[in-house]
């Protein structure tokens, strides 16, 4: 199937993590956010800042890497979390799931939201905005960079 794109400005991504800290805050309160680095860094940020959280915690995994022959890594545990209680797990997306389900094994007993989910990795969460299609490929505001596009009118020129 071919891939289509879906680009999140800033503004879109800000006003998707307010509306997700919305529906976090009868979840609450939290004792602290582990941001799945790092594309859950940002959003995590403002959630944090939403919810009143100070304490945040990280987790890495790798998981697509050559290296390793795919197989996930994780490279900094959320030690901080223990085993998750009254913790909040915030990431970008869900594609597989094969990251959230990394995490939720290391921290069994948090809450795991992210703001973007795909079907497939939809059945690990436990909160998201919005579903996007599988084949649909998210392009974050860090992803990307604004690019100068020629007028129609000389659309003719350049391709001669
Ligand atoms: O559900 P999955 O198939 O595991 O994909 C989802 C993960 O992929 C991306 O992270 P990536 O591993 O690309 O690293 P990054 O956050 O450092 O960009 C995204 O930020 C999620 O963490
Ligand atoms: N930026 C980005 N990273 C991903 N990692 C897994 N799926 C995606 C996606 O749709 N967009
Ligand atoms: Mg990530």
């Amino acid at each position: 199937m071919a891939t289509t794109y879906a680009t999140v400005t800033w503004d879109q991504l800000h006003r998707d993590a307010r509306l997700l800290a919305e529906t976090l805050i009868p979840r609450g309160p939290f004792k602290g956010i582990v941001a799945v680095t790092r594309g859950g860094l940002i959003p995590a940020a403002i959630i944090a800042r939403e919810i009143d959280c100070r304490l945040i915690e990280t987790v890495s995994v790798v998981t697509y890497d050559e290296e390793h022959q795919g197989k996930p890594q994780v490279v900094k545990a959320p030690t901080a979390a223990g085993d998750g209680e009254g913790f909040l797990i915030i990431d970008d997306l869900v594609d597989s799931g094969v990251t959230a389900q990394i995490v939720r094994q290391l921290l069994p007993k948090a809450l795991f939201a992210c703001l973007y989910a795909k079907p497939s990795g939809k059945p690990l969460t436990d909160m998201f905005v919005v579903e996007v299609p599988q084949a649909t490929w998210v392009l974050f505001p860090w992803d990307t960079a604004p690019l100068f596009i020629p007028p129609l009118a000389r659309k003719s020129e350049t391709a001669s």
